[in-house]
């Protein structure tokens, strides 16, 4: 079998290379040093998080991505202030954080717009939590426009499909004007259709504004298309493996999923969070201890 030959992830093109330096003179927005948290469970103690340490530059896209129970979600609930750390600290703008803010917009991967009020209403409600009163019909809709919803102002989220669900619930985080914007697998349950353009319109969306964007998600092409860096975790404990700088020249644009730099990030994250088969065993870690339930002459066991 023949194999293409893949340049090196670390492989940079000189306008790559070039955007990356401009980017780390950018201020640094979110600063995490030496972090770590521990839950207390019936089973004992758990360390979900252990000395994370990573900084964010303005206007930069962060995807975090990682092996189920790495802590990712512990992570973005850290940063966005709803769950306490156990040691380090989490500073934006310098400042550390003690609690949830205006200056952090979250977007979850379940729709949480209130079904009782409509699109402009619903981005609005944002508004008023973070007090921002006076604020105008016309604010509101300048962001549902940005998402390209204007028709569907009045609409209630029950009327809308998943994507524009999600469409609305940035524009809501979106028009408190945060400083980073947080995003736990927004687009975790959408159809892959829809997954690829909410992809593509974010991408927009982030070339439009001055946001700084923290990403979680599973999906390893979706963490490459999307980011300038990849934070990439391991499990049990959740710790930094590797700070990936994705190769791959912006505009991004889906016909660059084939292109040697996103296969290269792509073979070297898939090295990293799914590592070869152990050499003990022979056997992945996630393998599954398969214990039959059905009587050996089940009438169907031999067509298997
Ligand atoms: N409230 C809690 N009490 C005890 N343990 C917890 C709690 N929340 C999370 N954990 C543990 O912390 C670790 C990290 O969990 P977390 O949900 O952050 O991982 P994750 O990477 O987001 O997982 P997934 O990708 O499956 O959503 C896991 O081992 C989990 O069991």
């Amino acid at each position: 079998m023949s194999h293409i030959e893949l340049p090196s992830y670390l492989d940079q093109s000189e306008a790559v290379r070039e955007r990356f330096t401009r980017l780390k003179q950018r201020p640094v927005i979110l600063e995490v040093k030496g972090l770590g948290k521990d839950f207390e469970s019936p089973q004992g103690r758990v360390t979900a998080l252990r000395d994370i340490n990573f900084k964010t530059h303005r206007r930069e896209f962060v995807c975090v991505i990682g092996p189920s129970g790495c802590g990712k979600s512990t992570l973005v609930r850290i940063l966005a202030g709803l769950e306490s750390h156990s040691s380090g600290e989490v500073l934006l703008d310098g400042r550390p954080v003690h609690g949830p803010g205006p200056d952090r917009g979250m977007v979850f991967q379940g729709y949480t717009l209130f079904p009782w009020l409509t699109v402009k209403q619903n981005v609005m409600f944002g508004l008023k939590m973070s007090r921002r009163t006076g604020m105008e019909d016309q604010e509101a809709m300048q962001w549902i426009d940005l998402v390209g919803l204007a028709r569907f102002a009045d609409s209630y989220p029950h009327q809308l499909s998943g994507g524009m669900k999600q469409r609305v619930a940035i524009a809501r985080a979106l028009a408190n004007q945060p400083r980073v914007l947080l995003m736990d697998e927004p687009f975790g349950a959408l159809d892959a259709q829809t997954r690829a353009r909410m992809q593509a319109y974010l991408l927009d969306i982030w070339k439009n504004i001055d946001i700084t964007i923290v990403f979680i998600t599973h999906d390893l092409d979706e963490a490459i298309y999307l980011a300038d860096r990849i934070l990439v975790l391991k499990a049990h404990p959740g710790e930094v493996q590797e700070l990936i700088e994705v190769p791959v020249p912006h505009p991004r644009n889906p016909d660059q999923f084939l292109s040697p730099g996103f296969l290269a990030t792509k073979a070297r994250l898939e090295a990293l969070i799914h590592p070869p088969q152990s050499e003990e065993t022979g056997l992945s870690e996630d393998h599954l201890n398969l214990v039959r339930m059905v009587p050996l002459d089940d009438e169907v066991s031999d067509v298997y």
